[in-house]
């Protein structure tokens, strides 16, 4: 088993996957992981929708209809949804709090979605987080039926590896953005 570290060092998004997928157990069981990210307040501010089979042609079709696109325009954007089997739309679903405003409730959601992406990688699938300029359009948004305080953080498009796809990175990594004040 990969350290965290090594995990984190080797995973890269699969922009292309094919359509094996896995289920709702093996994903239930991966958020439970995910789910152990800070969450100020335990609020757990987030939940997880797998799309599969025709929601993710009514997901294309809210696309289209949100783009006001028509025809090959409209149908490009309408299959997107289809490049993976399984869609897992990242929500951030958050509460009034005194202590906790929205954004680190975002924060702890975007937490989530890194880590359940991480251990989906590592478990041999290949994952890659999605959006667009329609992710937050109210037909989008709908399509998903988020409450008034929900907002899609995204989409996490799952699936098998293509052979020869974990290809190792061999770039060098940029600089770490780091600095220290004394
Ligand atoms: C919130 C979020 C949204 C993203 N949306 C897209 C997207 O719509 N299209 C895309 O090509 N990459 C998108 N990405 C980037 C990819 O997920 C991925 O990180 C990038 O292709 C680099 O590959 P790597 O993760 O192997 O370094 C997004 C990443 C994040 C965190």
């Amino acid at each position: 088993m990969a350290s965290v570290r090594e995990a984190v060092l080797a995973r890269r998004s699969a922009p292309k996957v094919t359509d094996v997928a896995p289920d709702d157990a093996a994903i239930i069981e991966l958020l439970r992981a995910a789910e152990r990210v800070p969450d100020h307040a335990a609020l757990r501010p987030w939940r997880v929708i797998a799309l599969r089979g025709d929601a993710r042609s009514r997901l294309g079709a809210a696309l289209a209809e949100a783009s006001g696109f028509t025809g090959e325009a409209a149908s490009k954007l309408a299959a997107k949804p289809e490049r993976a089997p399984l869609l897992l739309a990242i929500v951030a679903s958050s509460t009034q709090h005194p202590k906790v405003p929205e954004w680190e409730q975002h924060t702890a959601a975007a937490g989530v979605a890194h880590l359940l992406s991480l251990l989906l990688d590592d478990a041999g699938w290949g994952v890659m987080w999605r959006t667009g300029p329609y992710t937050r359009d109210p037909l989008v948004e709908a399509a998903h039926g988020l409450g008034p305080n929900e907002h899609l953080l995204g989409w996490l498009y799952v699936g098998g590896l293509p052979a020869g796809a974990r290809a190792a990175r061999n770039s060098r990594p940029p600089a770490p953005r780091f600095s220290s004040l004394d």
